[in-house]
């Protein structure tokens, strides 16, 4: 059985590609995660999402711990089997979605007791029992349990955030134990200040993970203070091992990552927007419930060859669209998730062949701005 492996083809200034190999599958890299919180990819089959490109996949601990239950979810097999997709799944640690989702909290060194934001039942999570709710999930690649303060944060705050989040990795690689084929990150935090961050990554590295995130940005920061901190970030952490940024994010903001350094990123982004009528297309975003759109037969993108591109007007799409029809989510969602992995093909192949840079000035040139 293959364990877990990151391979780097090339790189292109601070831009890599190379691949994680998984039992499961290998992930290209840069590679883009979709957002399947709940066991699903919203408006998606698993085999729709896999044809988008998409070679692994995002799940939450505070979601599933909480419906339909991590044990539940074991009892019949774990996620992949229930979930239908065979491939790679990186499971959330759950602490972020406690902080931005739930009611009731209490944080203490332990960990953090709240209610759920479904039914105010009680829960707790910590290191271990994240470790243990995303071992039952059968998620291949864990994330640690942090802390990802939220903003506006005092330096002080930022700082107590990112230090028990360091003694909080300690515990998580404690408990996930020796697990062959299954891969543990640590997550970097530090807010925008770049003592805090070198300080986190040395802790993370003494501690030692299979691949490394940078939390705690993609949180209202904005994208210079967010590129600023990649600057010097990515350099921080070991070159030899996967370097995930968390929640990112728009199209540019993926590009932006990737010139420097980062290898996977995940955002609700497409899906999500794909669900209000926001498609991404390479020259910008069309918002197809414009009346501007009613009478028009071209496709979202001559260029994309998606199922909603392929297929439908943008007229079909605006009518589905002011109906209210279920389609209109499935097929903008599909275009969406399909766009975001062409994005990652192309910067994949343009860093193996050394023409990053011209990609990058390409890329930028064709957005127009605004509506189109
Ligand atoms: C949308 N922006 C965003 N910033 C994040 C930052 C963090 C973080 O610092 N820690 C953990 N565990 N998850 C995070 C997540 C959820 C995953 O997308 C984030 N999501
Ligand atoms: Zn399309």
């Amino acid at each position: 059985m293959t364990t877990f492996g990151f391979t780097l083809h090339a790189t292109d200034g601070a831009a890599r590609t190379g691949a994680i190999a998984t039992p499961r599958g290998t992930i290209r890299t840069p590679a883009f995660m979709p957002v399947g919180t709940a066991g699903t990819v919203k408006a998606m089959l698993p085999e729709s999402v896999a044809a988008t490109g998409a070679d692994i996949l995002l799940g939450n601990t505070y979601h599933l711990m909480l419906r339909p239950g991590a044990e539940r979810v074991a009892r019949l097999g774990g996620l992949h089997a229930f979930m239908h997709w065979d491939k790679p799944i990186l499971t959330d640690s759950g602490g972020f979605q406690v902080m931005s989702l739930s009611g009731l909290r209490k944080m203490s060194e332990d960990g953090v007791a709240f209610r759920s934001h479904i039914d105010g039942s009680t829960h707790m999570l910590s290191p271990e029992r994240s470790m243990e709710i995303q071992r039952l999930l059968g998620s291949d690649i864990v994330m640690c349990f942090d802390e990802c303060p939220a903003l506006p944060a005092s330096e002080a705050e930022v700082a107590r955030a990112m230090r028990l989040s360091m003694r909080w990795a300690e515990r998580s690689k404690a408990a996930f134990g020796d697990r062959p084929g299954h891969a543990l990150f640590g997550i970097m935090q530090g807010g925008v200040t770049r003592e805090l961050r070198e300080e986190s990554a040395r802790a993370l590295t003494a501690i030692g993970f299979d691949g490394y995130a940078v939390g705690g940005l993609a949180v209202g920061e904005g994208q210079e203070a967010m590129f600023g901190v990649l600057d010097y970030a990515t350099g921080f952490l070991p070159e030899d091992r996967p370097r995930y940024l968390m929640g990112v994010g728009k199209p540019d903001d993926i590009v932006g990552a990737v010139a420097r350094g980062i290898d996977m990123m995940d955002c609700v982004l497409p899906s999500r927007s794909g669900r209000t009528g926001q498609a991404f297309t390479r020259r910008g975003v069309v918002n197809i419930k414009n009346a501007r759109h009613a009478d028009d037969p071209r496709p979202l993108d001559e260029h994309c060859s998606c199922p909603a591109c392929r297929n439908y007007s943008r007229a079909y799409l605006h009518h589905v669209f002011r109906a209210q029809e279920i389609l209109s989510s499935m097929l903008l969602t599909w275009h969406n998730l399909h766009y975001f992995q062409e994005l990652m093909a192309g910067m994949r192949a343009a860093i193996a062949e050394g023409r990053f840079a011209a990609w990058q000035a390409a890329f930028h040139a064709k957005r127009a701005e605004g509506d189109i």
